[in-house]
C-alpha cells in the first residue's frame, strides 16, 4: 500500500513540484491552497506525513500545525517557511514538526528528511506503539522493555521463580537492573499485594544493620523509646530485597544465615523468637565468589542465597535493546513533564548504538531525561545528544585515540560481535569480513561470549550508586 501525504501551501509552484517529488517516489498525493481546506482534507484522507507551508492565507500554518498536532498526535508534519525566522521555526518543532524546510526548497535536502523521517517513523513508530502499549502511567507494576535474546532468558527465569518463594541472587553490574527485576519478581507472583521491601546493604552504618532488618525493643540502647518493627516483619509474606549484599558486615552475614536456616529471627533487645516467611533476593554488583575467597563473605551464606541466580546483562552486550529502551525513556519524561515526546534522529541513535554505557540503563536513562529536558526541537540531533552524553564520565575514553590499532579492532569485533548478541552470521555481514577471518580475529584477541563482560569492565567506570535511582515509593514499599 501506498502512503499518503497532505501537501498544504498557497503557492502553485510549490504544489506542482511537491506532486511530482512524491509521485516519482511512490506516494500517494493531495494538495490544499489553504488552512481550514487542509485541515479538512487531512481528516479525510488520514495521511502519514503532511508538508505544511508557514505562511498561508486566514489561518497560519502554525495554527494549523496546533490544531492538526491535537487530533493526530502520530502525524509527521515537515513545515516549509520562506522567512526563516527563528521563532516561526521554533513554534513549529515545538509544537511537534519533524523538520523544517527553507523555500526555495532543495531536493537533496528534502530527499534527506524523507529518508530520514521513513526510518524514524518504521522503526520508531513500531517500537513507540508497542511502547504504548507497555506505558501505561496508572499501571505501577515495574516494566521491563527489551526484546534482546539475553533478556528474554531473565524474563523466562522471573516467571518461573515467581511462581515459588525460593531465594534468588542477582548479578550483575551497576545500573542493569538488578532492582527492577526483583521487583518484577515480586509483582508477578501470587503475593504481589504484600509489601516489597528494600534493605540497601550498603548504606547503614554496621550497628544500624541489626536493628534495621530486626527491629528492636523498647529501651534496647539509648534512644530506644519504643518498640519498632525492622524491615523483615514489616515485609510479612511480601518480598525483601537485600541491595548490594557483598557489602554485608561479616556479623551480619552470620545472623541473617541464621535467619535462612530457621525462618526465626529476635527484635535487638528482645528475647521471643518471631518467624518471618518473608521471601528473600539479592543483589549484588560484586563478584561473590571473589569475596568468598578473600575471606569476606560467608560461603555457606553465599550458597543459601545462590538457589537461584539470575544474570542481569550488561546493556553494552544487548545493544539491540538501546533504541527501545531511549524511546521508552524518553516517554517516560514527556508524560511527567507534561510535555510532548521528543525522537531520536537515526545519527543521534547511532551515537548511542555505539556508545559502551558503563552505567548501563541507568546512565542511558539519565542521559535521554537530560536531552528530553534540554532539547529544543522534537526531533534529537546528534549534536544533542553527543552533548548530553559528554558528561557522562566515560564518554571520553570511549571516544579517545590514545589507542592502539590492534586495540581499536579488537573493540570494534567485540561491539558489534555484542550488537549482534554473538551471532556469527551477522557479526560477518557487518564487518565484511569472512567466517574465517573472524573466528581467526576473535580467536587472536581472545573474543568469547562468557568472556563479553569481563573483558570491557575492567576499563569502565562504575556509575556512582544512587544516580537517578527513583525516591517515590508506593505505600506498600518500605525502602
Ligand atoms: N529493562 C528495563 N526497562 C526499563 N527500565 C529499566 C530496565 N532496567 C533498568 N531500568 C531502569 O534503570 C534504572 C536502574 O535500574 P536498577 O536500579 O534496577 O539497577 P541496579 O542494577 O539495581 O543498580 P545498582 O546496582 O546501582 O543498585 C532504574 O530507573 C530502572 O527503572
Amino acid at each position: 500500500m501506498k502512503s499518503k501525504v497532505c501537501i498544504i501551501d498557497d503557492q502553485n509552484s510549490i504544489l506542482e513540484s511537491m506532486e511530482i517529488f512524491f509521485k516519482i517516489r511512490n506516494w500517494d498525493v493531495y494538495t490544499a491552497a489553504n488552512g481550514p481546506d487542509g485541515i479538512r482534507l487531512v481528516e479525510q484522507v488520514r495521511p502519514v506525513l503532511v508538508i505544511l507551508d508557514i505562511r498561508l492565507p486566514g489561518m497560519s500554518g502554525l495554527e494549523v500545525l496546533e490544531k492538526l498536532r491535537g487530533r493526530f498526535p502520530k502525524l509527521q508534519v515537515i513545515v516549509i517557511t520562506a522567512f526563516q525566522t527563528m521563532e516561526s521555526t521554533i513554534q513549529a518543532i515545538k509544537l511537534g514538526a519533524f523538520d523544517y524546510l527553507h523555500k526555495p526548497i532543495d531536493i537533496a535536502e528534502m530527499d534527506a528528511v524523507i529518508r530520514r523521517l521513513e526510518v524514524t517513523a518504521v522503526d520508531q513508530d513500531r517500537e513507540v506503539e508497542a511502547l504504548d502499549q507497555a506505558f501505561n502511567p496508572t499501571d505501577h507494576r515495574p516494566h521491563m522493555i527489551s526484546r534482546s535474546r539475553r533478556m528474554k532468558e531473565v524474563f523466562k527465569t522471573i516467571a518461573l521463580v515467581s511462581e515459588s518463594r525460593v531465594t534468588v541472587l542477582i548479578q550483575g553490574e551497576s545500573g542493569t537492573g538488578k532492582e527492577l527485576i526483583a521487583r518484577s519478581i515480586h509483582y508477578n507472583s501470587p503475593w504481589s499485594d504484600k509489601p516489597f521491601t528494600v534493605m540497601d546493604c550498603s548504606t547503614l552504618v554496621d550497628s544500624l544493620v541489626e536493628s534495621e532488618l530486626f527491629g528492636y525493643e523498647k529501651g534496647a540502647f539509648t534512644g530506644a523509646t519504643d518498640t519498632r518493627k525492622g524491615r523483615l516483619e514489616l515485609t510479612g509474606e511480601g518480598t525483601i530485597l537485600f541491595d548490594e549484599i557483598g557489602e554485608l558486615p561479616l556479623l551480619m552475614q552470620s545472623k541473617l544465615l541464621r535467619f535462612l536456616q530457621s525462618g526465626e529471627f529476635v527484635r535487638v533487645g528482645g528475647d521471643r523468637p518471631i518467624f518471618s516467611n518473608a521471601r528473600i533476593v539479592a543483589a549484588t554488583n560484586r563478584n561473590l565468589t571473589k569475596l568468598v575467597q578473600e575471606g569476606k563473605f560467608r560461603e555457606d551464606l553465599y550458597y543459601r542465597l545462590k538457589v537461584v541466580t539470575i544474570d542481569a546483562p550488561p546493556l553494552r552486550s544487548r545493544r539491540s535493546d538501546i533504541p527501545l529502551l531511549a524511546s521508552f525513556f524518553l516517554q517516560k519524561t514527556a508524560y511527567q513533564n507534561v510535555s510532548e515526546t521528543k525522537r531520536l534522529s537515526p545519527e543521534a541513535l547511532e551515537l548511542l548504538m555505539n556508545y559502551d554505557w558503563p552505567g548501563n540503563i541507568r546512565q542511558l536513562e539519565n542521559v535521554m531525561i537530560r536531552c528530553a529536558v534540554l532539547s529544543p526541537s522534537a526531533v534529537l540531533s546528534r549534536e544533542h545528544a553527543e552533548a548530553c552524553l559528554k558528561d557522562s564520565p566515560t564518554f571520553a575514553s570511549n571516544h579517545g585515540s590514545n589507542t592502539s590499532l590492534e586495540e581499536v579492532e579488537r573493540e570494534h569485533i567485540l561491539k558489534v560481535l555484542d550488537s549482534n548478541e554473538w551471532h556469527l552470521g551477522r557479526t560477518c555481514d557487518q564487518l565484511g569480513m569472512s567466517r574465517p577471518t573472524l573466528r581467526a580475529r576473535m580467536k587472536k584477541y581472545g573474543l568469547f561470549p562468557s568472556d563479553s563482560r569481563k573483558s570491557r569492565a575492567s576499563g569502565n567506570m562504575r556509575c556512582r550508586k544512587g544516580t537517578g535511582r527513583k525516591t517515590t515509593l508506593r505505600p506498600q514499599e518500605v525502602r
